[in-house]
């Protein structure tokens, strides 16, 4: 596991970082989302040695992280790792290399993955040559390609459409699958919120949420919504209930907790059908906006 302990990092005047803890647990594809400035990128160069925290720690398996920990992670920098100018495939087999493969098995998994990725006619290509798309599931096969311990993705789904975030999710899934916690960041909440199994929200440097995608969207007040086949009046006033809307049969209400729910339901039931009785399960777009505000 990876742990982010209490990290702070300055530039001059500017807390970028502010006392950041989080982890990225094994077998979980961890998602990190906050607006621009939050300090994504720079939590995660803190993270691979690219930068040094002012204070705090990074810690991989209960210890603190070493350089030989990172050279096994896999990276994938906000600025890009490969050359545009280089052919890709002796430069991802290069980079199997420097990650401790030899040139043989190197040059085999960069085959492999660019056959993969559909880029198996086009490995004498010089990077630059590919579309955006393309060159971005380059890179996503130089993070992966020396059977990483840890993947460190800074915006790797950007510029990639639908079908395309799918096809690298589904490789990265094969890593989470082994044990390889993925920490990736992303803008896009909405991809976040279906590829994630755990959520971390920055803002202003500091983190306001994090937890599993059904923790955050049931964070804070759960209301309920009932519809029923008479009118559900009497709900005002009823001890444990705040009406939100009502509107004949069909009322938003909180409870004040799960037994008070209960005693509303069993009423409702006494005086009439209940057609429909649950939580309100609200966007993580609703959650997002108010930790973020
Ligand atoms: N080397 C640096 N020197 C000075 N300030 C920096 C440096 N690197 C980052 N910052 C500042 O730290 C803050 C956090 O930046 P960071 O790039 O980590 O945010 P981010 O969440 O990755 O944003 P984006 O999504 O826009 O890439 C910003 O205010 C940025 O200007």
């Amino acid at each position: 596991m990876l742990e982010i302990d209490s990290v702070t990092r300055r530039f001059g005047d500017l807390t970028a970082l502010d006392n950041v803890s989080f982890s990225v647990p094994e077998e979980a594809f961890t998602g990190f989302v906050g607006g621009n400035g939050a300090g994504k990128t720079t939590t995660m160069r803190i993270v691979m040695g690219v930068l040094a925290p002012t204070y705090g720690e990074v810690r991989w398996n209960g210890s603190p992280i070493t350089r030989a920990d990172r050279a096994e992670f896999g990276y994938m920098p906000e600025e890009r790792g490969l050359y545009p100018k280089q052919p890709i495939l002796p430069q991802l087999a290069y980079l199997g290399e420097l990650h401790g493969m030899d040139a043989r098995s190197a040059r085999e998994a960069a085959l492999e993955l660019l056959t993969r990725f559909n880029l198996g006619e086009r490995t004498k290509d010089k990077l630059e040559k590919l579309s955006l798309g393309n060159q971005q599931r380059v890179q996503i096969a130089g993070a992966v390609i020396a059977d990483p311990k840890a993947l460190i993705l800074d915006e790797p789904f950007s510029g990639l459409d639908p079908e395309a975030v799918d096809e690298m999710f589904a490789v990265l899934t094969e890593f989470t699958k082994r044990g390889v916690p993925v920490l990736f960041s992303s803008h896009q909440l909405d991809l976040v919120e279906r590829l994630c199994d755990k959520i971390v929200i920055l803002r202003k440097g500091q983190v306001v949420a994090a937890g599993t995608v059904a923790e955050l969207r049931t964070a804070g007040e759960t209301q309920h919504r009932i519809q029923a086949g008479a009118d559900l009046g009497w709900l005002r006033g009823t001890p444990g209930v705040t009406v939100i809307d009502l509107d004949g049969p069909e009322a938003v209400v909180t409870f004040a907790d799960e037994q008070s729910a209960q005693a509303g339901l069993a009423e409702a039931m006494r005086r009439g059908p209940v057609h429909s009785f649950g939580p309100i399960v609200r966007p993580l777009s609703d959650y997002y906006r108010e930790v973020t505000r």
